[in-house]
């Protein structure tokens, strides 16, 4: 509900982690009182800052928690602690900080606010007013008379445009030395005008005419007095008094009704129940991600034993999500089962069995069979023809792929895979799913690869095409780590599993007994093919899963990756055996030829119109590949790089290494440069004219 860690090595970075809007739930205000003990007891930090996952810093107190009893530290004592701490505490304000979650920004010494971000006290619709210090702290700070804007105001201390965590690091760091006393809000003398009295009684009559019968309003109003005229100690005990009025008043109670009917009116779907076939590594996280949003699931297998190993995973995994998430796992809304026949009913149906074309036909072919008319078909194939499973059907326009990423139940993104006989209700169904299921979903067309995997290819042939050059993994992946990636591509494939890739192109024919013999050394289907990745797998070495792959780690399932001197070894034996002159390779040349190359194919998928703008492929690679945010994604690195150079220096690689047409640049990146250089935003109106599969 809040993760810790030391960041800049002495400022603690306290993050809400409770989805959507990380509502300060008992257990979030535990997670809090815990982190903020550590950060004041260690030593080695010198500051804090507190921020919000998913660019929403708090959206108030769980109002789903006010039917029930008080549970987990109350808050006023909490953020009393937090305001009276020896060390600076600054909050990262992105997307809302209400209710508590201004409240909590308001007891922070200091307060850091994107732009876009919004600050208030929306409880007087919710019948209640802001009772953890809200109104006695705003008003010192800012005075009775309020303007207008935050900044101006006084309540935040420096607007960003950049990553307000980070900007609040820097700002942190800066203020370690500085006095506390005078930051400390509750310390202040509320600023009042001289007619305070018929201020505030002015207020009350328009109050009284514009909302007739409201109590909330009016209990504000005395809480603004108490903070005027009343030492804190004594305005906050006001406060808690008035508040102990509304809220047991059915005043309160019909508000909050009316918040949470107003949303479940919004929910109409329709989506209740949903089958998953196949419970391997995908299908389990995707039973779980359905089951976590109120959908009933049944789960298929194709034998008993698998069924029953199935069933265990995903009951261990909900019991563990629901644990993280404080609420009881949803266990009841399981089915299991071996057969088809009972999914005659669902309204939905994911196939996620293994990637074999005959296999998927064979499941849809049945289903087409077995299921209502009206129960749309999807397939979670990572790059097999949608449009080829959907022919096999009695109903070719309710199938669509929903493309999860491993492991399902974690990764935000979702690439819903529009065939071409998809209809627009069952696209828009698949991806209101996705958003109900807490992804980030992008409509992509149906291509080989689809977009994610489509791009990845040419990245990271570029960085194998490197290692037979001259360079080594760990090389390679430095260079990617300090442009911005959490993990090189090596470490990342080491993480995924090399075996994945290897089958894939043994089934395209790439290696195994399928190559054409006459193939020249290092070519394949008429283009450069590097061996390397294949024999890393001849040996049996997949990754961080079986303790070695282009790293070796201590143990299988092991995370510490470190140099292998076989793969040293092997690198050196390739390039002796084919004749290549090692030698030396910048970090500029990395970083270059995998990204442009990413980029490039990136321009190629928007040509084709397999994605509608860049602006939904930079969101596939931030939430489906750990693209560094900073950077904005491959499109927009590209254009901050400037197109014309990118332009350049494909050209440059491609006449270096011509037998690699992912480094031909793409014909709408010099669409683009001829056309003026339109900034990012505006190169969907020169893609529009291009067929579009979307
Ligand atoms: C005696 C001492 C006692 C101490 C008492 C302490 C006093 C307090 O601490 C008082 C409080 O904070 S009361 C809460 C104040 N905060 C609010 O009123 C914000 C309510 N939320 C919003 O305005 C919008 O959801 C928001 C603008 C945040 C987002 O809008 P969107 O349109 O993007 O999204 P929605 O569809 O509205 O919401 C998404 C899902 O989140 C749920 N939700 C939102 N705010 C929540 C909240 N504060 N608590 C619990 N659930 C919340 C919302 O219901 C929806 O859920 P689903 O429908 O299931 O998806
Ligand atoms: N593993 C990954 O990272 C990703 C995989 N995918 C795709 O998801 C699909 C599944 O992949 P994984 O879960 O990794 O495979 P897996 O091998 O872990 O699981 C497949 C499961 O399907 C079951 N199965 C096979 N035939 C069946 C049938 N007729 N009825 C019911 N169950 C049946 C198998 O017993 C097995 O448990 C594939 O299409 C794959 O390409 C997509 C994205 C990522």
């Amino acid at each position: 509900m809040a993760r810790y860690e030391l960041v800049k090595r002495s400022v603690a970075l306290i993050t809400l982690t409770n989805p959507p809007v990380n509502a300060s739930s008992s257990a979030v205000r535990h997670a809090i009182a815990k982190s903020m003990k550590c950060a004041l007891s260690d030593p080695e930090v010198t500051a804090v800052v507190i921020c919000g996952e998913n660019g929403s810093f708090c959206g108030g107190a769980d109002i789903r928690e006010f039917a029930g009893p008080l549970k987990g530290p109350p808050l006023v004592p909490l953020l009393d602690a937090i305001e009276a701490g020896e060390k600076p505490v600054v909050a990262a304000i992105e997307g809302v900080a209400l209710g508590g979650g201004f409240e909590l920004a308001l007891v922070c010494h200091y307060r850091i606010a994107h732009s876009k971000a919004r600050l208030g006290f929306p409880e007087v619709t919710l019948g209640i007013l802001p009772a953890a210090g809200g109104t006695q702290r705003l008003l010192r700070l800012i005075g009775i008379p309020a303007a207008a804007i935050s900044l101006k105001l006084g309540i935040v201390d420096q607007v960003t445009e950049q990553n307000a965590c980070e900007v609040a690091v820097e700002f942190a760091l800066r203020a370690v030395a500085k006095p506390l006393l005078s930051r400390r809000v509750s310390m202040l003398t509320t600023r009042c005008p001289p007619d305070l009295d018929a201020l505030l009684d002015a207020v009350t009559m328009q109050v009284k005419k514009k909302a007739p019968g409201v109590m909330a309003p009016l209990a504000c109003i005395q809480a603004v007095r108490a903070a005027a005229t009343m030492p804190y100690y004594k305005g906050i005990k006001r406060e808690g008094e008035l508040m102990a009025t509304l809220f047991n008043s059915g005043q309160a109670w019909a508000l909050q009704y009316c918040f949470f009917a107003q949303r479940t009116a919004g929910k109409w779907t329709l989506i209740r129940s949903a089958a998953v076939i196949g419970l391997g590594t995908m299908g389990r996280g995707i039973a779980v991600c359905l089951a976590r949003v109120g959908i009933s699931v049944i789960a298929v297998e194709s034998e008993k034993k698998l069924l029953e190993t199935g069933r265990q995973m995903v009951i261990g995994m909900l019991e563990r999500d629901a644990k993280r998430r404080g609420v009881s796992a949803s266990l009841n809304l399981f089915k299991f089962t071996l057969s088809l026949h009972d999914l005659k009913d669902v309204d939905l149906v994911i196939e996620v069995v293994f990637e074999d074309m005959a296999l998927k036909k064979r499941v849809f072919q049945e289903l087409s069979k077995v299921c209502r008319p009206a129960t749309l078909l999807c397939t979670n194939t990572s790059g097999l023809d949608v449009d080829a499973l959907a022919g096999v059907t009695d109903r070719p326009h309710l199938v669509v792929g929903m493309h999860f990423f491993s492991p399902a139940h974690v990764m935000k993104l979702l690439e819903v895979v529009c065939g071409p006989r998809s209809s627009s209700e069952t696209i828009a169904t698949a991806m209101s799913l996705g958003k109900r299921m807490g992804k980030v979903s992008v409509a992509v067309g149906n291509c080989p690869g689809f977009v994610r995997n489509r791009m990845l290819k040419p990245y990271i042939d570029q960085a194998t095409f490197l290692l037979e050059e001259g360079a080594t993994p760990e090389q390679i992946d430095k260079a990617l780590e300090d442009f911005g990636f959490a993990m090189g591509v090596f470490r990342m494939s080491d993480l995924a599993g090399l075996d994945v890739g290897w089958r894939v192109r043994k089934e395209s024919g790439l290696n195994g007994s399928d190559v054409d013999p006459e193939s020249p050394p290092r070519r394949r289907q008429g283009r450069r093919y590097c061996l390397i990745p294949d024999m890393v797998c001849e040996q049996g070495r997949f990754g961080q899963k079986t303790g070695g792959g282009w790293y070796m780690y201590d143990k299988r399932g092991g995370t510490n990756a470190k140099p292998d001197p076989l793969i040293q070894n092997l690198l050196e034996t390739y390039r002796s055996k084919y004749g290549i002159q090692p030698r030396n390779i910048s970090n500029q040349e990395i970083v270059e030829r995998c990204l442009f190359a990413l980029a490039n194919e990136g321009f190629g998928i928007l040509e084709d119109g397999m994605a509608a703008r860049p602006e939904d492929i930079d969101v596939i690679y931030l939430f489906g590949y750990g693209f560094p945010r900073h950077r904005g994604g491959p499109m927009f690195y590209a254009s901050m790089v400037g197109l014309e150079r990118v332009l350049k220096r494909l050209e440059h690689y491609h006449q270096a290494h011509p037998d690699v047409p992912h480094l031909k640049p793409s014909p709408l990146l010099k669409t683009l440069v001829a056309c003026g250089i339109p900034p990012v935003q505006k190169w969907r109106e020169h893609i529009k004219t291009m067929h579009s599969h979307l």
